[in-house]
């Protein structure tokens, strides 16, 4: 059976609390857009398509059973509960990109004379709905191209190894994951000796989460800590590094969970190829560079605590960005469902 961390039927919605996780595996129910809110800032789901999805299920929960005397009203109350969800975490892209979208519907369902508010509560509905099956496909189409092109710049004909950082699998998505597609598609096809993953330090998405899919999955998998990346590529035969992403910039310099960038620096002294995973809904084609892109800081607690434990000294100041930004120029492939593109050919894809 296939890790879910979203669980939605007949609008009610569950999520895999993932603080507990591994060693406790608990649904909570999302009620409304204030429990979505609560759920994705304390990260009990995390991960950028996740986090998206939640959000915007919690409002289909909220609205089907709502009423509204105009469109108008209707229009102003989805607008204003998405802006409040777009402030629950700042870097991921996919929530604002999904406000986006729902809004423009909005505007287009209210100026439609044949739409009733009942319509256009029920098309909102329907709209996010899709959400859920539409990143299962994604993420499937991802983790074909991404094995495809991986395999393609290695002559050897048997099993490789990769690496991967954080968490980006059924956890993260509406299942199957990003980066971890991938690795599941490489898997599937025979082609993957081994698989590490970091920790990822300091909430530990990889050691707490990744392991976790990856034990669950049966896939030959590694853990190591975070601070191993230039000593396992100097030691073993990594024929490529597959990440995720918070938010893609226009040039394709890509933020992603804190710890990305130094593996890419690694990775490039050592002609590793690094490729990043990510569904067109982590594109920010607003944004030129990836300067632009706000990082996250996080509670000093995550760092100086494992559970109730305090591990650091008395005292200590912390800086805990929950995120870096990796330059294009690092990246040898972006990974998406409309295949696999370089840094620089990915402007060209908004202009078709
Ligand atoms: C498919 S998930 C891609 C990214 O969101 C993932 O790599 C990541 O950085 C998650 O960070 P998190 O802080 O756990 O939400």
């Amino acid at each position: 059976m296939t890790l879910q961390a979203i669980k939605y039927q007949n609008n009610i919605l569950h999520i895999l609390d993932q603080l507990l996780l591994p060693t406790v595996s608990q649904y909570i129910p999302i009620k409304d857009v204030n429990d979505g809110w609560n759920a994705i800032n304390k990260m009990q789901v995390r991960g950028a398509p996740a986090i998206a999805i939640v959000g915007c299920l919690s409002l289909a929960v909220e609205l089907y059973n709502k009423s509204f005397d105009s469109k108008n009203d209707l229009l102003e109350f989805i607008t204003n509960k998405l802006n409040y969800l777009i402030t629950s975490r700042p870097t991921a892209v996919n929530m604002k990109l999904a406000t986006d979208d729902l809004i423009s519907l909005g505007n287009e369902l209210s100026k439609d004379s044949s739409v009733t508010v009942l319509d256009m509560k029920m098309s909102f509905i329907a709209t996010i709905e899709k959400m859920l099956e539409k990143d299962i496909t994604d993420n499937k189409a991802i983790g074909d191209y991404g094995s495809k092109d991986i395999l393609s710049n290695v002559s050897s004909k048997g099993g490789i190894c990769v690496l991967t950082h954080c968490n980006t699998g059924s956890l993260a998505t509406a299942g199957y994951g990003t980066a971890l597609g991938v690795i599941r598609s490489l898997n599937s096809e025979n082609r993957l000796e081994r698989v590490y993953c970091t920790e990822t330090r300091p909430y530990n998405q990889g050691a707490r989460l990744t392991a976790y899919e990856l034990v669950h999955d049966n896939i030959p998998a590694t853990l190591i800590v975070d601070s191993m990346v230039a000593a396992l590529m100097s030691s073993k035969k990594i024929s490529a590094v597959v990440v995720g992403a918070d938010r893609v910039a226009l040039n394709g310099d890509t933020a992603n969970k804190i710890g990305t960038y130094q593996i890419a620096v690694v990775a490039k002294y050592h002609g590793v190829a690094f490729y990043v995973a990510a569904p067109f809904t982590s594109i920010d084609k607003n944004i030129p560079s990836g300067n632009k892109i706000v990082i996250e800081e996080r509670s000093e607690k995550e760092m100086t605590y494992i559970g109730e434990c305090r591990i650091a000294a008395d005292g200590i100041s912390c800086w805990n960005p929950a995120f870096d930004v990796t330059p294009a120029e690092l990246i040898t492939g972006i990974i998406t469902e409309r295949g696999v593109f370089k840094p620089k050919e990915l402007e060209g894809q908004f202009k078709l």
